[in-house]
């Protein structure tokens, strides 16, 4: 499929999309999540294949992707550590149910700034470029120029080597202009959620751009008029490049 042939949506329209999801069609966030979250885990592993991952999560839904990603990964046995970039109390109510799960599961979690991750590259051992970070710092829902200490983690991964994987947008991009604020993570790869949203495409931060399924049934963008054929017909996650699965 490519990027033009996809019809794409604003940020408004994505959020009317959630809303009809749980308020008109009893579909959780949590099972979107879920969906959101699998997907980026599945992305990583088939595209960069890491052994060590760096998930850099918000406090929002954006974030709480990250953290069902970040259990997915640790559960196929990539060394997984997660950088809160607000204190726990912050999070929303799905994400904190994430974060719950992955606190009880034992994969490291610390909050910007990060002691244990700085003191890692101290000592030389920063992540190399066979190794991910993974950006669910803010979707759709930015307003501004990232502020600290969400723009500290978006130059940290700016920095490195390491490919950075974004879900839904680059953190710092705003989905429906398409202006990249400053700083703006550069992605190698966005995996965007079940339509392209207008600003991401043709952005140079976007990288190799995807698109995954988060379970929408037709009726809901019927009820919206949006048309968009059956771009998950064969597989959960698309390349908006080439059309066919992500491998
Ligand atoms: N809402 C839904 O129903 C779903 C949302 N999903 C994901 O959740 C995202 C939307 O979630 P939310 O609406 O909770 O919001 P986001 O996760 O996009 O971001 C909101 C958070 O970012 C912070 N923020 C906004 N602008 C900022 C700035 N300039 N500097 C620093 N922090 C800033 C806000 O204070 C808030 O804490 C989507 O992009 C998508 O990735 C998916 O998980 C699936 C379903
Ligand atoms: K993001």
């Amino acid at each position: 499929m490519s990027g033009s042939a996809c019809p794409a949506v604003t940020a408004e329209q994505m959020r009317e999309v959630d809303r009809a999801m749980v308020e008109d069609f009893h579909i959780e966030l949590g099972q979107m999540m879920e969906n959101a979250g699998r997907s980026l885990a599945e992305l990583a592993v088939n595209t960069f294949d890491p052994v060590r991952v760096v998930v850099l999560a918000g406090p929002g839904g954006n974030g709480g992707g990250g953290l069902v990603a970040a259990r997915h990964l640790a559960n196929r046995g990539r060394d997984v550590h997660v950088v809160l970039a607000k204190p726990a109390d912050h999070l929303g109510e799905v994400p904190a149910h994430q974060l719950d799960i992955l606190a009880r599961i034992g994969v490291p979690i610390g909050t910007a700034p990060d002691p244990p991750l700085r003191a890692a590259e101290v000592r030389g051992e920063g992540l190399g470029e066979g190794d991910l970070i993974v950006d669910t710092l803010i979707g759709y829902s930015l307003v501004g120029s990232p502020a600290e200490p969400v723009a500290g983690l978006v130059r940290w991964a700016n920095g490195h080597a390491a490919p950075v994987l974004s879900l839904d947008t680059p953190s710092g991009l705003d989905v429906t202009t398409g202006v990249a604020a400053n700083p703006c993570v550069r992605a190698a790869a966005t995996l965007t959620l079940a339509l392209p949203k207008v600003g991401l495409l043709g952005s140079p931060e976007v990288g190799r751009l995807y698109l995954a399924d988060i379970s929408v049934p037709p009726l809901v963008y019927e009820r919206m008029g949006i048309e968009i054929g059956n771009p998950f017909g064969e597989h959960p996650i698309v390349s908006l490049d080439c059309g066919g699965p992500a491998s």
